[in-house]
């Protein structure tokens, strides 16, 4: 089966001039960098949780280093990750102090008898599992203080779309042995309040992965889309013959329609079929296939390129 790996940076309002470059340049690597592991030979499982824990380390996007803000001025961050073969799924939501929160996720997947663990048991689960404990100061960047000051100043001015929903991270791929997986990563929305869980590691929500079906990443407005359960509403749409395209739209559609909550998402069928759709304004998105590199951020912006 030809493998394809799917990712996102995030629904955005829009991202200034100075950042196109390198956030159009995060998501190809980390697309590459996944579909890399998909030709090695590597699981739909392990490529997502290479390719989202790439896009932590780039400070560019709302994960792992490079989150949101708090109200309290913390970083709390949220990931899920899940395997298609038997619907195994592992998700950790507000943990703070450690680079990676989906390799978290994947631990709780592979390690535990639980689906999803939050705060201080995760935090205790992640020494237990020897993840190294950094200082939370290594999470924030320039960008996310000023950012959560510019909220503060602004609160209550901004629309549902950004500044507030910035940036999270996904994947999805579908292995040569037609396994898929998804993984998504966040920071969640700045000034939240603390404690507050968004949509990411919420399966359903954030995410699904279904080898009958195929699979799905979110990202937007985290109260609209564990409303309307995004990911599993677009593959409802996809088992219902809808094409991956169709299926995206009507689901963001619904979203829109029924709350008012922008978002996007991305999306591959078990064919291989695959889709990167969204209401925000824009959304950094890359995806690999048939050494081509499928590159966007703005709608009509794409860009094809050969994988080096
Ligand atoms: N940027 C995002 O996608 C935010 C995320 N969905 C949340 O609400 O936590």
């Amino acid at each position: 089966m030809e493998p394809v790996l799917v990712v996102h940076g995030g629904g955005a309002s829009c991202i200034s001039c100075e950042r196109r470059q390198r956030v159009r340049q995060g998501v190809i690597r980390a697309a590459s960098l996944g579909h890399g592991v998909l030709r090695a030979g590597g699981s739909a499982v392990d490529a997502v949780e290479a390719a989202v824990a790439a896009l932590e380390d780039d400070a560019e996007f709302n994960a792992g280093c490079g989150s949101v803000l708090t109200a309290d001025g913390d970083v709390e961050m949220d990931a899920s990750i899940m395997d298609g073969r038997d619907l195994g799924a592992g998700a950790v939501s507000a943990v703070r102090c450690i680079a990676n929160p989906i390799k978290l996720a994947r631990l709780v997947m592979d390690k535990t008898p639980h689906c999803f663990l939050t705060d201080r048991g995760a935090a205790k689960f992640a020494a237990d599992m020897g993840v190294p404990e950094i200082p939370g100061e290594q999470l924030v960047t320039e960008r996310s203080r000023r950012h959560l000051e510019k909220e503060r100043r602004e609160k209550g001015t901004a629309s549902p779309d950004c500044p507030t929903n910035l940036g999270t991270v996904g994947a999805v791929a579908l292995d040569c042995r037609g396994n898929v997986a998804y993984a998504t990563s966040t920071g969640g929305i700045v000034n939240k309040m603390t404690g507050r869980v968004g949509d990411s590691p919420c399966v359903g929500s954030g995410g699904y992965a279904d080898n009958c079906i195929g699979a799905v990443s979110t990202t937007g407005h985290g109260e609209s889309i564990l409303k309307v359960n995004l990911a599993r509403l677009a593959l409802f749409h996809l088992e219902q013959g809808k094409t991956v395209d169709e299926a995206a739209e009507l689901a963001l559609g619904y979203m829109k329609s029924r709350l008012k909550g922008l978002g996007g998402l991305i999306m591959v069928s078990r064919a291989g079929d695959w889709a990167a759709k969204w209401t925000s304004t824009s959304m950094p998105w890359a995806a690999v296939k048939g050494g081509k590199v499928h590159s966007g951020i703005d709608v009509g912006d794409t860009t094809v390129t050969d994988l080096c």
